[in-house]
């Protein structure tokens, strides 16, 4: 397995281009077999999750071709012959789950594979279903696949009230009601940029949506929808992740495409930690200048308050601040297990259920790591970019899922970074 070499040497400068969003992509693709027409994604990311997604649509019958080095998807999903997700795809990646809603609405029947947990939480699906419930479908759960069924004429609108906001089952409910006879309101939805990059998608292919990025959104059903050519929104966790590789070890960096508005919470933070945020004609950037990090307090929150994909980040830049950083994980309840990695790296830190104190050192040290998820992955990086000595980042499968050409990146802007080739 390979694993990457990471050697703290001194502050970063220069220009990293990021990406559009893996989550965002991930919900615009199963948009595809909503119409028999072809629908094109600009601005791609290259990742495995995306692979992932290109091999559960096209297991549908689904075609998908990935053309300009794989910036640009073109999908057609004019011959489905297949409406079951099976496990053997399905438990590589959660977000599989968001072909649910989309061949429900249009053929009347899907049968899909139950995600299962995975490291960062029990992360269950019950809202999902509840909102297909809610527009008249019945669902049975057998054999580990969940099998939905459209009443006689297909879905119908309705009430879809979440007791919590979930972002997949937004999705799932949104794509499934743009085909449903008569309105859906859809209440308590999540509001992060990658639903408004969905309605937005939807809407360009015929849907009648209001009230994305809202508490509220009403969906007017369609008989059918059409292709449509569409830009995938930048991705807000990726631009976080790398805004904090100047914070982490100084210097001053410059994110295209970066945009506040994707990641207004988290910049408040880094304003209290002491970071400089600024716009520019082509994005944002970040400066740190001498001296120590603050220590902040941060509370993870759907969107707009902070995101849970940036926790771990945030917590490798908190380990050298100065002071004592309280981080409150509130959406998945298992997301610390960065925590024990970055404390072989010196880190103080101490957690209780959902609470991480963090006591800010002078310095970290280089040491092996285990990437255990994503975004625990990248954290690692980052502690080993502000570290002394070589750190050495294991099982990085992870983070091929979320970051495309990390070393080329930040080896960009001077980090001494390299992958090593496993057996
Ligand atoms: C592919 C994708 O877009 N992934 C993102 C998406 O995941 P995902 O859509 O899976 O996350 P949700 O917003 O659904 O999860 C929020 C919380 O709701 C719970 N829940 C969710 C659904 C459900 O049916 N029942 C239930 O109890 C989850 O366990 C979790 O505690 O949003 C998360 C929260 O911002 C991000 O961390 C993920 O990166
Ligand atoms: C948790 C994440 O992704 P997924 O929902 O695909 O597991 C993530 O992007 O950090």
């Amino acid at each position: 397995m390979d694993s990457i070499v990471v050697t703290g040497n001194g502050p970063l400068s220069g220009r990293i281009d990021i990406a559009g969003a893996k989550n965002a992509c991930l919900t615009l693709m199963p948009a595809t077999l909503l119409t028999e027409e072809p629908l094109t994604l600009q601005n791609a990311p290259r990742l495995s999750d995306i692979r992932t997604m290109t091999l559960l649509l096209q297991s549908l019958g689904a075609e998908v071709s990935a053309l300009q080095e794989g910036r640009v998807l073109a999908m057609s999903s004019h011959a489905i012959d297949n409406q079951r997700a099976d496990y053997d795809i399905v438990r590589k990646m959660r977000a599989s789950i968001l072909v649910l809603g989309p061949l429900l609405a249009r053929f009347g029947y899907a049968e899909v594979s139950l995600p299962g947990g995975c490291a960062i939480g029990a992360r269950p699906v019950d809202l999902h279903l509840r909102a297909l419930e809610a527009m008249g479908a019945t669902l049975d759960l057998r054999d580990g696949y969940v099998h939905a069924k459209a009443p006689a004429g297909g879905l119908r609108g309705g009430i879809v009230d979440f007791p919590l906001v979930s972002v997949g089952a937004t999705e799932n409910a949104l794509m499934a009601a743009t085909l449903a006879k008569g309105t859906t309101e859809i209440r308590n939805a999540a509001r992060e940029p990658e639903i408004v990059d969905l309605a937005r998608c939807l809407r360009r292919m015929g849907a009648q949506i209001e009230g994305e990025g809202s508490h509220t959104i009403t969906v007017e059903g369609v008989d059918r929808l059409g292709g449509a050519t569409h830009r995938v929104v930048t991705d807000r966790i990726e631009l976080g992740t790398y805004m904090l590789a100047p914070a982490i070890c100084g210097g001053d960096v410059e994110l295209l495409g970066g945009a506040i508005e994707l990641v207004g919470a988290f910049c408040e933070k880094l304003d209290a930690a002491g970071i400089a945020v600024e716009e520019t004609p082509d994005g944002l950037r970040v400066s740190r200048k001498n001296g120590r990090i603050r220590a902040v307090d941060v509370t993870t929150e759907p969107f707009p308050g902070f995101p849970t994909d940036l926790q771990a980040q945030m917590m490798a830049l908190l380990c050298t601040a100065e002071g004592t950083s309280v981080l409150e994980e509130k959406i998945f309840e298992n997301r610390f297990m960065h925590a024990p990695e970055l404390m072989r790296m010196g880190a103080r830190i101490e957690v209780h259920g959902g609470t991480a104190t963090v006591h800010g050192v002078e310095h970290l040290k280089g040491a092996p790591v285990m990437a255990t998820d994503l975004r625990a992955s990248v954290s690692l990086i980052l502690a080993g970019l502000a570290a002394r000595g070589e750190t050495v980042v294991n099982r990085v499968y992870h983070l091929d899922r979320g970051y495309e050409h990390v070393v080329r990146k930040l080896s960009g802007v001077g980090a001494k970074i390299e992958r090593i080739q496993g057996s």
